[in-house]
């Protein structure tokens, strides 16, 4: 389970996160929803130990243990891994080499470049070009595949669909249903509604730096009332 509670974050004096809560059974997909500027990077930041922001006040806990105060790499050792927004690649890093950074080709345990490239085709036809030789949605795939060479429990996903044509959501969609089905527990910041609604279990709505609204994602896109008010979906 993770368990955020009462988060607030800072950039310098400037007060982002204002007693963010939410919780994330392990298993399930959380989608983290709300307007531009509303937190939800500095959330997903905050969650992975990457400054800035600076987090003030709070707690994270993943299965019972607090990781504020952790630095990142040691809340990546606890299997939490991250998808930031904007994919954030190498360009002059082949595809290859941008996953035997993070595991050795050798590594036969968990997640290996094999079953990554099993998981990713077009990433395996792909492997000896660089970073900035990539098409926008095989730059997500292997922003994805990058994170998944951690062997995360938990993944942090931030606007995986962002600037990708539809026939792409479509495939990144997938990949997060199957990732799901192999067991991974996923909070997922998601612009997209309908992607969101389909993906997730449950959908946790962020308004200035706090959570206002939860529910199971099966009943929010009922919720129009809701939708409108903190989404301006009409
Ligand atoms: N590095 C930074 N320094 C200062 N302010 C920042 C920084 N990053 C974000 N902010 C501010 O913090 C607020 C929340 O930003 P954040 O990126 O978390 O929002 P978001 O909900 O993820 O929005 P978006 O969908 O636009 O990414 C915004 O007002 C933003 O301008």
């Amino acid at each position: 389970m993770l368990e955020v509670e009462g988060l607030h974050s800072f950039y310098g004096d400037a007060h982002v996160l204002h007693g963010a809560s939410l919780t994330l059974p392990e298993g399930e997909v959380l989608a983290l929803l709300g307007r531009n500027g509303m937190g939800k990077t500095t959330l997903i930041r905050s969650i992975m130990g990457l400054r800035p922001p600076a987090v003030r006040q709070g707690s994270i806990r993943w299965k019972g243990e607090e990781l504020l105060g952790l630095p990142a790499h040691e809340i990546a050792r606890r299997r939490v891994g991250i998808v930031p927004q904007g994919r954030r690649l190498f360009p002059s890093l082949t595809v290859l080499e941008h996953l035997t950074t993070l595991k050795p080709a050798r590594a036969t345990g968990g997640w290996t470049v094999a079953k990554a490239f099993e998981f990713f085709p077009r990433l395996a036809e792909r492997k000896a070009n660089r970073g900035h030789e990539l098409s926008g949605g095989e730059r997500q795939m292997l922003a994805i595949a990058r994170a998944l060479m951690t062997d995360p429990a938990l993944l942090l996903m931030d606007e995986p669909t962002e600037g990708l044509a539809p026939v792409m959501v479509q495939q990144v969609e997938r990949i997060v249903l199957e990732l799901r089905r192999a067991g991974l527990t996923i909070l997922l910041v998601e612009q997209n509604l309908y992607s969101a609604l389909a993906l997730a279990d449950r959908v946790s709505i962020l308004e200035t730096g706090r959570v206002v609204h939860e529910a199971a994602a099966s009943e929010a896109g009922h919720d129009h009332a809701t939708l409108t008010r903190f989404l301006g979906v009409h």
